[in-house]
């Protein structure tokens, strides 16, 4: 039974020390999201926003073409609008972006679950921006970790987010001389622990409100219409997510239809977009509106500045009264939840019960308790929804 030995207390290693004395055997866990500026001030974000749409699988044109465009006009002007929507939702008390504090306290957290004791070091990293994917893989492998599970922070799968994560992990790898066992683990838009999760945070949020809205939206980020046609899952994925937060909530699609935000550039976008669908709401006489962001697990600029003031602003100029922002999973318990079953299901093999297996041991092991496996249906239950008017 030696290779089911558990794995002593390590406090982490010097980094001179650990780069000869390697502690083996450890899993790391890296948790990815999307990535944040430095600072909200215009060199910053213009080098975030460089590094960001110089990604060719988020922007899908020629770099000959693309890069005088992007390094010319977008780069002189866009980062002062983009500066000024970090400025509004910067936390000045840890002088950083929610983005970048939701994704440590998420990795804190669930590193509470999982201690460097257990052989499991849980960490976390940008896909653009820091701290680097590159740099995390480099510190969890010095920390002994030669198995890492790779954890991109998005719901809905996008060859523009989940696949740029893994591209860069494995950008990565190519530059190391002894690579770690790499997994990634894959999209849940209907895993039933996120679908609870964010049904749950819709019920407080709105159960806490002195009024009832007439409409919950769902908005998720945008992608260009090509992308989709070009094979990219993302609205179906978002739809998946739609369908089990009506079902948990007991609402029809009309008291909670999806639409998609952030259009950028010229070509045409997912529709219905947030925008638009709001201020024609407005119109017609809808006067108090609550809007929800499932595909975002942190709230960011996306969701604060875009929705929360701009999109706020559009309704109630066009005659609404009352607006709600339903705020995103954050560091709410349940999100933890979350993470750890995905943890979990993606060290299936390397660890046995709650002692991590040695590598190559040539043992299954288990995990538990998950019996979650990506569906195309949700195991959601139907517990009562908000209180909003029939359909
Ligand atoms: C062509 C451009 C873009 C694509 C495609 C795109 C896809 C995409 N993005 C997210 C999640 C986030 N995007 C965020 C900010 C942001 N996104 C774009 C452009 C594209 N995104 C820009 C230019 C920006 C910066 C803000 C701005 O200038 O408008 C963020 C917020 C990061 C933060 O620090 O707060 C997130 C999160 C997804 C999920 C997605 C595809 C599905
Ligand atoms: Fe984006
Ligand atoms: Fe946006």
């Amino acid at each position: 039974m030696s290779h089911l030995t558990r794995q002593t207390l390590r406090p982490a290693l010097p980094s001179w020390s650990s780069r000869f004395a390697r502690a083996n055997g450890r899993i790391g866990v890296l948790l990815v999201n999307l990535g944040t500026p430095d600072a909200p001030g215009y060199r910053a974000v213009r080098r975030y926003l460089s590094e960001f749409l110089s990604d060719r699988r988020v922007i899908e044109a020629h770099p000959l073409l693309w890069q005088p465009l992007l390094q010319g006009m977008i780069l002189a002007t866009r980062p002062f609008r983009t500066g000024a929507a970090y400025r509004a939702i910067w936390r000045n008390d840890t002088d950083e972006s929610p983005l970048r504090s939701f994704t440590r306290a998420q990795a804190t957290q669930l590193a509470v679950r999982w201690p460097a004791s257990s052989g499991i070091v849980v960490d976390w990293a940008m896909r653009y921006g820091r701290p680097s994917i590159a740099e995390r893989l480099e510190t969890l492998t010095a920390q002994g970790c030669d198995r890492i599970l790779v954890v991109p922070l998005y719901p809905q799968y996008s060859a523009t987010t989940t696949a740029s994560v893994n591209d860069a992990v494995f950008r990565a790898l190519m530059r190391m001389r002894r690579q770690p066992a790499v997994r990634t683990t894959p999209s849940f838009p209907d895993h039933p622990l996120y679908v609870a999760a964010v049904a749950e945070r819709i019920r407080t949020t709105l159960g806490r409100l002195d009024w009832t809205p007439e409409l919950l939206i769902g908005s998720f980020h945008g992608l260009p219409r090509r992308y989709v046609q070009a094979g990219d899952p993302y609205p179906a994925e978002c739809g998946r997510t739609m369908a089990a937060l009506r079902r948990d909530l007991g609402l029809s699609p009309r008291q909670f239809p999806m639409t998609f935000q952030s259009r950028f550039g010229r070509d045409r976008w997912l529709e219905p977009a947030t925008e638009a669908r709001v201020a024609t709401l407005a119109a017609r006489g809808v006067k108090r509106l609550a809007v929800v962001a499932p595909g975002f697990l942190a709230d960011c600029v996306e969701t604060l500045e875009e929705l929360g003031c701009g999109l706020r602003e559009t309704f109630l100029r066009a005659g609404g009264e009352r607006f709600c922002l339903v705020p995103c999973l954050n560091d709410e318990a349940g999100i933890t939840a979350l993470l750890d079953d995905i943890l979990r299901n993606g060290i299936a093999g390397w660890i046995d019960g709650n002692t991590v297996l040695p590598p190559g041991s040539g043992q299954t092991g288990h995990v538990s308790p998950s019996h979650w496996r990506p569906s195309r249906t949700s195991s959601a239950s139907a517990p009562a929804g908000p209180s909003l008017p029939a359909a």
